[in-house]
């Protein structure tokens, strides 16, 4: 962990910004910063406004007000939450992870002896390259996550949202994501992964906590969660 100066530019600045789904207030004039090149943790209580935070920075989401700058133009790199990608999709391992390629292929999405590459590293390093030829419905959930992680990866975005990716999943998996996520911010990428693991927040770099929608707090983790109510 690194003490982050003020001089430092953030890879994403978010000011006042509101985000709505239909006439519903989600998120409430919130201003923040992401660090570069940096694990930024998003915790907070069931429906406080992390996935929608996520959703508006990774570009799916409209804000209704306010503005986020973005030091690049990249697209974000994307892991949604388990539970937000179907079950029954009929694609195998290398077809998901491969995905993560189709924004540096061609329209025929032709993947190169470099994607090829790039596939097969992330799903080594996320431990799920002997399942690449199996079909993604026939994983357990926690293998899918990691799936779902090496896809991210794959990508080789310069920001990667992560939603829960360690939810329900054992220690092995756990430490490979988290081995995968350190290896990507010493590569320069800059995570931001919202958490209900608080232990995976106090190992972020920078920590916001969200309730109700609105930010309550901003900072390093240790300053952070001491004010997090045990359990939520
Ligand atoms: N598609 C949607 N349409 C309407 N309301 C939504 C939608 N998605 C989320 N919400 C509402 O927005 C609020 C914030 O939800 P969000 O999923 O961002 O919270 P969260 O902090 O990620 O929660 P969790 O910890 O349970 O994942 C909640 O009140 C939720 O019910």
């Amino acid at each position: 962990m690194r003490q982050l100066s003020d001089e430092e530019e953030p890879a994403v600045a978010v000011r006042g910004l509101t985000a709505r789904y239909g006439r519903r207030t989600v998120l409430s004039e919130l201003t923040a910063r992401f660090p570069r090149r940096r694990v930024t943790a998003l915790v907070g209580p069931n429906g406080s406004g992390k996935s929608t935070l996520l959703g508006v920075l990774a570009g799916v989401l409209p804000p209704a007000s306010g503005s986020v700058e973005r030091a690049s133009a990249r697209r974000p790199g994307f892991v949604p939450q388990r539970g937000a990608v179907p079950d029954s999709l009929p694609i195998t391992v290398r077809e998901t992870v491969a995905m993560g390629r189709w924004a540096h292929c061609g329209p025929w999405r032709r993947l190169s002896k470099r994607d090829r590459e790039v596939v097969d590293g992330c799903m080594a390093r996320l431990g799920v390259l002997d399942l690449a030829a199996r079909r993604l419905d026939a994983l357990s959930g926690g293998q899918r996550q990691r799936v779902l992680v090496a896809r991210g990866l794959a990508q080789e975005p310069d920001l990667l949202l992560l939603d829960e990716p360690a939810t329900g999943l054992d220690l092995d998996a756990r430490r490979r994501i988290a081995a995968a996520l350190e290896e990507a911010v010493a590569a320069g990428v800059t995570v931001v992964q919202a958490t209900h693991d608080l232990d995976a927040a106090a190992r972020a770099d920078h920590c916001l906590l969200l309730d109700e929608g609105r930010l309550v707090a901003e900072g390093p983790p240790a300053v952070v969660l001491a004010s997090v109510a045990p359990g939520s």
